[in-house]
């Protein structure tokens, strides 16, 4: 449940009057979602996204999400497209939040993504990468693999406790990690967290990409690795490498991988699968007394973790 912030319809009509869309019909609080809170909201012209911006989001990041998208959604990326204001901005004041509005993709994410699935999104991640290439905003990544040292430390007392066995593992993984993580690969605006939940589907065919507020300057590859490692193992842990394959040749298509690229896969998908274990465990590890949301397992990844430090080369992902 992430509704975090309850929003009544007078303080709503008064934060329509700074936008042209309408007068409101009806508003109402999705439960899905984790950071922010989301309203579906029809108004008398549409549709639309309402997105209360909680603690977790640094306020000073929002124009870097909010102008990707609109970025994006111009170039005919399925991404939610930010409405201005009649001002011209495109972030405002809600219930003592900051808070946007956003187009409403149609279609659905899909809990059990087949090949098809995976193709689709392989080629809209590499349009994604694409069209970011003239985006004029930068953001570090908070979470890349200089932070994953420090995330650790926070949890490491504990850590064998959750996982038998995580210490030893992380301990070696971020020293093969901090002495070899590729440098010189192709650079770009990351989306760093595509995982199934954030990304619609209308049957087969993509619809919609969401979710960008993890988005920032990295190796574009490592998206790639981020999407392995979400969308191509199964429920009992075991990889599926037909799902690697169509999701690989889709991005191919649309954007061809370097040799160096293809190389630094297997390395690439071990850094993205300690990423979300380290994440995991950090929240694990820290589920506040009052918390609405359930936190989100880190075995599945460190399982993923070990299956990847036992591939010897870019072909084991289908290449
Ligand atoms: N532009 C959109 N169009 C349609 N549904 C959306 C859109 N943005 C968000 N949603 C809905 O809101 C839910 C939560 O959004 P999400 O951005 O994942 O939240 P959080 O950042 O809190 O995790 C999504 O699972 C989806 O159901
Ligand atoms: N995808 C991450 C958690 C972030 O969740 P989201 O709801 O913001 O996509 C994970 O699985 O660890």
């Amino acid at each position: 449940m992430a509704v975090y912030t309850a929003v009544d319809d007078l303080a709503l009509t008064a934060f329509l009057h700074d936008y042209d869309i309408g007068d409101l019909l009806s508003a109402k609080g999705i439960a899905e979602g984790v950071e922010n809170t989301n309203y579906v909201m029809m108004t008398t012209e549409g549709t639309y996204i309402l997105t209360l911006y909680e603690q977790r989001v640094d306020a000073a990041d929002l124009p870097f999400f909010l102008n990707l998208m609109n970025h994006c959604a111009d170039k005919g990326i399925a991404t939610p497209q930010p409405l201005p204001r009649k001002d011209g901005t495109l972030l405002g004041e809600l219930c003592g939040r900051h808070a946007a509005i956003v187009t409403y993709l149609d279609g659905m994410a899909t809990r059990k993504p087949k090949p098809l699935h995976c193709a689709e999104l392989g080629r809209g991640l590499a349009a994604f990468h694409d069209a970011t290439l003239d985006f004029g905003l930068r953001r570090p990544n908070a979470l890349g693999v200089a932070s994953w040292g420090p995330l650790f430390a926070d949890s490491r007392d504990q850590a064998d406790e959750v996982v038998p066995g995580l210490v030893a593992l992380v301990d070696d993984e971020l020293g093969v990690l901090n002495a070899s993580w590729p440098t010189d690969l192709p650079q770009g605006v990351i989306h760093a967290d595509l995982f199934p939940d954030n990304v619609f589907f209308i049957g087969d065919a993509l619809s919609g990409l969401i979710d960008f507020y993890f988005a920032c300057n990295d190796t574009l590859a490592y998206d790639l690795a981020i999407c392995i490692n979400a969308w191509c193992f199964e429920d009992d842990l075991a990889f599926n490498v037909t799902k690697a394959r169509a999701m690989i040749q889709g991005y191919n298509a649309v954007r061809p991988l370097s040799a160096a690229e293809r190389d630094a896969l297997p390395l690439l998908c071990r850094g993205a699968a300690l990423r979300f274990c380290l994440t995991r465990l950090h929240d694990w590890l820290r589920v506040p007394e009052d918390a609405l949301v359930t936190p989100k397992d880190p075995r599945p990844y460190y399982e993923r973790l070990r299956f990847h430090r036992s591939v010897s080369s870019a072909t084991e992902y289908g290449l």
